[in-house]
């Protein structure tokens, strides 16, 4: 039996605060294997059936991660296009991936098909299968941020043309692309809460009882 004694609890807590979506990276490198031993804690992640559905790809090919950059600015564009007025400029100013600058790029997909689990507790809730990855990029988030490391959730992407650049199995979903590296600098507070795009509010605006 493990044991967390009061000092874990504490730091435990500070992980949570500290946690941060980065999209400003220093260049320097990850140590060999870190992209590696972020994907064996996701594998520890809970998931529907224990299905383990996620799918990760490392990135490495510089024409495919160029093609995403030009993706990811191409969505951006149009999505500035929807906001109006100063929520229009506010939108022009957020920095929202930090693409070109981290070192490591992880594609992650969650497998449709996969038998794993034997369709246990998802007959009735097929969507299981995408919670259980975005739960496993969530501990995956948390390690990184204890190993010191970075990591910045992308999608202002367009699913269809992410598939076609990594050439991944149609039955694969798009779930998440992930920028990894070194922040420039830790925060406690959300990027976008110093932008003063929207604030964090406290739990019990999301609480009610019955
Ligand atoms: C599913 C999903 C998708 C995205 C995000 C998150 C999640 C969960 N976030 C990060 C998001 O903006 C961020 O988590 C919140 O602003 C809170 O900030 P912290 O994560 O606490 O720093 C995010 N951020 C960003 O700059 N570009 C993006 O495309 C996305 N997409």
């Amino acid at each position: 039996m493990v044991a967390f004694d009061e000092a874990f609890r504490r730091q435990l807590r500070e992980l949570f605060v500290w946690r941060r979506d980065v999209r400003r990276f220093r260049l320097d490198p990850l140590p060999s294997g870190a992209m590696e031993r972020l994907i064996e804690i996701a594998c520890l992640s809970p998931s529907v059936g224990l299905s383990q559905p996620w799918r990760f790809v490392i990135v490495e090919d510089n024409t495919r991660r160029s093609a995403v950059v030009e993706d990811f600015k191409a969505c951006n564009a149009d999505a500035l296009h929807s906001y109006s007025g100063e929520r229009a400029a506010r939108y022009a100013s957020l920095k929202l991936a930090g693409l070109e600058e981290a070192p490591g790029h992880l594609a992650v997909f969650a497998d449709k098909t996969n038998d794993m689990g034997h369709r246990l507790g998802r007959a009735t809730m097929p969507e299981t299968i995408e919670y259980s990855v975005a739960a496993a990029i969530c501990c995956m988030w948390l390690a990184a941020r204890a190993d010191g490391i970075g990591l910045g959730w992308v999608s202002v992407l367009n699913p269809a043309r992410i598939h076609e650049v990594l050439e991944v199995p149609e039955s694969w979903k798009f779930i998440g692309y992930l920028c990894v590296g070194y922040p420039q600098e830790e925060f406690d507070r959300p990027e976008l809460e110093r932008a003063n795009w929207e604030h964090r509010r406290l739990a019990k605006e999301f609480t009610t009882q019955r």
